[in-house]
């Protein structure tokens, strides 16, 4: 296999990281064949009135990975590329991230095939509203809570929360994550992802005795995560000096103002038609464009990868300059030119550390909508860096011990938490 993968091989490409961790940490019989395979994996097809009368019927997935810790938890993507393959696998890698920050829950994702730019809002409301009817059954507070991920945010939570509502005859706020906070989405939430990769770089960054000022980032992608992440650390002090869309890139050497790019983004510009600099907006006075994945190539101390998996692949690593790498996108860099990255001692902080915000405030979120609470913003944050700063220092210290990459010391610690769960659980169990 060579090059950028295309689903097809995703899965296994992911799951090539579990053998590994299985000879290192001793996990045997098992644990070992139910972590290798998703639990429960449903297909659907979601039928949509269209504006002009039309029926459009499109594919949907969601996959449980396992309710080993706790219930299934993670987002759904609308996408024109997603797959059942991709799903699986995003549905593995919940698992794990679930298990390596310590919350009681196993892994989930779900997919719609489709370009989502290609709807009308009506349109957009009825898919995410059947796409619930089509999953409820398996859906729930106690057995898989959906979430935002690839062109899904707030509001799809929102029409998706009503429609479980209607379908349930009452309220449960708790059975999806990511809400609106009028709905009982919990504040901090939209932020969280991008938040919680700059406590991690933070993290790793004092260790390094590396101030923020001195630092150099490069963000591939502009979506939710990757604004977010940009804008917090822009405040911070460090210097953004490139981030690219799906259609192009841009690069400034002085650092780029993430806000008024944000602005123009939300009018539908893309990087390379925006305004940089006049009399009243100002994104940096020396912005260059550059061709989408030249941004990947660049000399930057920390790469920032926040846009979709196989971005960094066996054909483009070695073009990779950067002194380290930050995953905020699931799955950014294929196990093969991670090991490359790894041979050439370039750290890669991994997905299942970096990109845990999301995921952690979710769980927040259910955990105040299960007690009838709202905690202040402040109160949210604060749990976010504590809870992150824990894990994470565990994980530090454990690749620092035992010779080993950060990823390869989050997995281990995410795996040993599963395996021993299935121990604990006795022998004689035949489901989850
Ligand atoms: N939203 C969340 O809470 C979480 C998201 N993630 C992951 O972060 C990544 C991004 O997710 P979101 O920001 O939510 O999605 P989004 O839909 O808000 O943004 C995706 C961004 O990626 C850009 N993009 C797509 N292909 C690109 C390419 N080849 N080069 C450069 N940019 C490209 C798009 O233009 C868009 O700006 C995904 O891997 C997602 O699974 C992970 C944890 C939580
Ligand atoms: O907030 C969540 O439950 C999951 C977010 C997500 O899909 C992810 O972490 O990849």
């Amino acid at each position: 296999m060579s090059g950028q993968m295309d689903h097809a091989n995703l899965f296994d490409d992911a799951r090539s990281r579990l053998e590994e961790v299985f000879d290192a940490i001793g996990v045997q019989g098992d644990a070992r064949e139910r972590l290798r395979q998703p639990s429960l994996s449903l297909q659907v097809s979601v039928p949509v009135r269209m504006d002009d009368g039309s029926l459009r019927v499109f594919p949907g997935w969601r996959v449980q990975y396992n309710n080993i810790l706790g219930p299934a938890k993670g987002g759904i993507r609308f996408h024109p590329e997603v797959s059942q393959e991709e799903v699986t696998t995003l549905s593995f890698w919940m698992a794990v991230k679930c298990a390596v920050v310590d919350l009681p829950y196993g892994g989930g994702k779900g997919g719609v095939k489709v370009d989502p730019k290609q709807l009308s809002k009506l349109e957009l409301e009825r898919l995410a509203r059947g796409y619930v009817r089509a999953i409820a059954d398996i859906m729930g507070p106690d057995r898989d809570i959906p979430a935002p991920d690839v062109n899904t945010n707030a509001t799809v939570m929102g029409w998706m929360a009503d429609e479980f509502d209607h379908l349930a005859r009452g309220k449960v706020p708790a059975a999806i994550t990511g809400k609106p906070p009028a709905l009982g989405g919990s504040l901090g939430r939209v932020a969280a992802t991008g938040r919680g990769a700059l406590h991690v770089l933070d993290l790793w960054a004092a260790r390094e005795r590396r101030k923020p000022e001195e630092t150099t980032v490069a963000i591939q992608g502009f979506g939710n995560a990757a604004y977010h992440f940009a804008r917090l650390a822009h405040e911070r002090g460090y210097r953004i000096v490139a981030v690219s869309d799906s259609k192009g890139a841009i690069y400034s050497r002085e650092g780029l103002d993430p806000d008024p790019i944000m602005e123009q983004k939300t009018h539908n510009q893309r990087l390379h038609d925006m305004v940089y600099c006049d009399d009243s907006v100002c994104i940096a006075d020396d912005v260059e464009k550059l061709e989408r994945d030249e941004l990947l190539t660049l000399e930057v101390d920390v790469l920032a990868l926040a846009a979709l998996e196989n971005q960094i692949h066996e054909d483009n690593v070695d073009q990779v300059k950067a002194r380290a790498v930050l995953e905020i996108a699931n799955g950014p860099v294929t196990s093969q030119a991670d090991e490359r990255l790894e041979k050439r001692g370039v750290p890669v902080l991994p997905d299942v550390l970096a990109n845990t915000g999301g995921v952690i405030v979710s769980y927040y979120e259910w955990v105040q909508n299960r007690n009838g609470e709202r905690w202040a913003e402040e109160n949210v944050n604060a749990r976010l860096a504590e809870r992150l700063e824990r894990q994470s220092q565990l994980i530090f210290e454990r690749a620092e011990r035992e010779e080993i990459s950060y990823r390869k010391a989050a997995y281990r610690q995410g795996i040993e938490r599963i395996a021993e769960a299935i121990q604990l659980r006795g022998n004689c169990q035949d489901s989850e």
